[in-house]
């Protein structure tokens, strides 16, 4: 799989809520605030859920009631469509 170049990238930016580009160009981040801890955990359970459907894991920390996501293709070292898709199916919890 080959990652997205410039302009894709800037499609699927355009298409998302919240998302950033990481500095190295090759992954998507998003930082969420909770109301408390349960609400997090809750959040990233169903996240775990859409990654195991689409066989396409994030890189992610909690601390507390915050979840910081970065989503990028290991296989392709780069940014990729699974990425993107995953972004909009977490954007539409
Ligand atoms: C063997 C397994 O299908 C692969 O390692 C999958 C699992 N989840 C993955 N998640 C992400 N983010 N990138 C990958 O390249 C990837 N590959």
């Amino acid at each position: 799989m080959t990652p997205l170049n410039d302009a894709d990238i800037g499609i699927a930016l355009a298409s998302l809520d919240g998302w950033g580009l990481d500095e190295d160009g090759k992954a998507l981040r998003r930082h969420f605030k909770f109301d408390s801890f349960v609400q997090a955990f809750g959040f990233m359970t169903k996240v775990a859920l859409l990654a195991e459907q689409a066989n396409h894991h994030p890189e992610w920390s909690n601390v507390y009631n915050k979840v910081d996501i970065r989503l990028t293709t290991h296989d392709a070292d780069g940014l990729t469509e699974r990425d993107v898709k995953l972004a909009q199916a977490i954007d539409a919890l």
